[in-house]
């Protein structure tokens, strides 16, 4: 299936021709793989951008990883390069945190006390909050995720903290585990992110000790993921809340809608209108150079390479999930095949 086009410029090869725009699955397996064998090929050399440096322990990552993972609603999951490699989570983690919470409070109680909207400004500003009077303005930024986290159920903290691990091993369909390294290292430097919460603190925007709140939030950012992880846990959400492994219903459809709503407007800071441009899908990434985007109703794309582009999104997962979106036929916007988007503008 899928006519082969040779794109205009393209030295890396042809790309496959959107064989599945108007289908609600992804390609089969084998244009699958064609297609990340082409992007890893294309981008194998590419090791641009920074690796973060703000947390020590991502400062020694090995900017020459580089992994994608692809998984459907079905269970089906393909990969290429490094996708077994064990990264933490980091930001991808508020996406899947605010999907309980919107579970287990109700949509508009999370929406008033979080919020829906862009901040335009780096994820851990400290303006924003200024800005716009105490509000967290949405959970995919560390103040509204920090606020989002706060209002994890549980009698104490062991308690929210297992709220948060089994819920995110739930989207997996494994057990993840804690990677202490990670959550040490930014344990000792997390003066900002505490000084976020404090301040949302003064303004009645937490439902949770500040500090107890700061805690959980970073272990939920230094859970050890993998991409195929990441793929299974975005299938998962492109399936209404059912993970394609498991058949576990994580959480209802309805969730899962608002979700990738939240990432649409929010996922890559304040990168998301240029991501959403380019790629035409909710999508999230983290600091330790993951990226996790969602086709709905047909599956999930990881990526993960640490070096990052000055907003913290991976530029080498930027320019991969550009490349799969056109050659898969995932941009939501693109509703007449010819209107494939141009590779290369990442
Ligand atoms: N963008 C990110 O991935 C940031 C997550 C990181 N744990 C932080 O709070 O700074």
């Amino acid at each position: 299936m899928g006519e082969v086009i040779h794109n205009p410029g393209d030295s890396a090869g042809p790309v496959h021709e959107a064989a599945a725009v108007s289908t609600g699955s992804l390609p089969s397996a084998e244009v699958v793989d064609d297609a990340l064998s082409a992007a890893y090929a294309r981008f194998r050399d590419d090791a641009s951008g920074r690796v973060a440096d703000y947390i020590p322990a991502l400062a020694e990552a090995d900017p020459s990883l580089f992994g994608l993972s692809v998984a459907d609603v079905h269970g089906s999951v393909r990969q290429a390069g490094d996708a077994s490699h064990p990264f933490s989570i980091q930001s991808i983690s508020k996406a899947f945190v605010f999907a309980l919470v919107d579970q287990a409070l109700g949509r508009e109680s999370v929406r008033r006390r979080v919020g829906v909207n862009n901040t335009g400004l780096p994820f851990n500003s400290i303006l924003a909050i200024e800005l716009n009077h105490g509000s967290p303005m949405n959970p995919m930024v560390n103040a509204g995720a920090l606020a989002t986290t706060s209002l994890v159920p549980g009698a104490d903290a062991a308690d929210r903290w297992d709220f948060v691990q089994q819920g995110l091993s739930r989207f997996a369909g494994r057990e993840l585990k804690l990677d202490m390294r990670v959550y040490t290292s930014e344990a000792g430097s997390n003066q900002r992110n505490e000084s976020i919460a404090r301040l949302l603190d003064s303004y009645e925007r937490l439902g949770w000790d500040p500090i107890q709140t700061t805690d959980v939030y970073t272990k939920q950012c230094s859970l050890s993921v993998t991409t195929r992880d990441l793929a299974i846990m975005g299938s998962t959400l492109a399936a209404g809340g059912v993970n394609p492994l498991t058949g576990d219903q994580v959480v209802d459809a309805s969730v899962c809608r608002d979700t990738l709503a939240a990432l649409a407007t929010s996922g890559l800071y304040e990168r998301s209108g240029d991501w959403l441009y380019e790629i035409g899908m909710p999508g999230k990434s983290g600091v330790s150079g993951g990226i996790l985007t969602i086709a709905p109703g047909k599956g999930g794309l990881a990526a993960f390479s640490p070096g990052l582009d000055p907003a913290g999104n991976s530029i080498r997962g930027q320019r991969a999930t550009h490349y799969l979106s056109g050659a898969l036929g995932l941009n939501l916007f693109a509703s007449a095949p010819h209107l494939r988007p141009e590779v290369g503008t990442y």
